[in-house]
């Protein structure tokens, strides 16, 4: 895919900083373990940080881990100050509604809901009074293009816009994380700038965004590079 997205604007420190320490992750494999992530050490600097590697490098092992849906075998990834594999289940499940936002290849968009009631949704979760949480998921759907099309249901939107629902879905919650899994993977190449467009700014407004693709055109977008080889993750310049 090309991409034609905006001049980058100039980068806003992290509100919040996303660090790992020595992040690793090995897995049972036969007699013997696979280590799906070496040894990581890093901070995400403010903007967007493409994640590259063949298949079954580590990419995805890296996501889970830095979203905590994952535990780690040894390390830690923090958010601000907390380890968010020392949190309990319920505990990390709260954090991260607060904290991160999710976009991945496929949208994920809760089938018999409308887009409205999907961008709502972890506000929801989150006790948002519903006053409150109809008005964020509403500017949310416009600020992505929407306005039109908050009542379809995710069947009646195109792929490009039930993407752009998920995103605003990411979003409404104002989380300082927002992890990408190959965003704009399902898409034609139009749909796939607009996605782009729309995660860059968050990146610009002091977000960490981490984005995992397959596409260099769409790596070449992000501030920030890492690429991951049998679970060795390197910063590139
Ligand atoms: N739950 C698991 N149990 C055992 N092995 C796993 C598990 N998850 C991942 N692995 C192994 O860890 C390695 C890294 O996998 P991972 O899914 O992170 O790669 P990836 O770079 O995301 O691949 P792809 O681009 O194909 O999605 C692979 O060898 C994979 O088989």
């Amino acid at each position: 895919m090309t991409a034609c997205v905006s001049p980058p604007a100039p980068l806003v420190t992290p509100k919040i900083q996303l660090q790992t320490d020595a992040l690793s992750r090995t897995y049972p494999s036969g007699d013997g373990q696979i280590t799906a992530l070496r040894s990581f050490s890093h901070t995400f600097a403010g903007g967007m940080t493409s994640v590259v590697g063949p298949s079954g490098s580590g990419k995805s092992t890296l996501l889970n881990l830095l979203a905590g849906f994952d535990t780690p075998s040894g390390g830690a990834v923090r958010v601000g100050d907390t380890d968010i594999h020392s949190l309990s289940e319920a505990g990390r499940a709260d954090f991260r509604l607060k904290h991160y936002g999710f976009v991945f290849q496929s949208h994920n968009l809760v089938a018999i809901l409308s887009a409205q009631e999907n961008v709502e949704f972890p506000l929801m979760l989150a006790g948002v009074p519903p006053r409150e949480r109809r008005e964020r998921a509403r500017a949310l759907l416009a600020q992505v293009g929407l306005e039109g099309r908050t009542h379809h249901l995710p069947s009646h939107l195109s792929g490009g816009e039930a993407q752009r629902v998920a995103i605003a879905r990411a979003l409404v919650s104002d989380p300082a994380v927002l992890l990408a899994d190959e965003p704009t993977g399902n898409l034609d190449t139009r749909s796939g700038e607009v996605i782009l467009e729309l995660l860059t700014r968050p990146a610009r407004e002091g977000k960490t965004v981490v984005l995992i693709t397959h596409d260099p055109d769409v790596a070449a977008l992000a501030d920030h590079h890492l690429r991951v080889r049998d679970g060795e993750v390197t910063v590139e310049r």
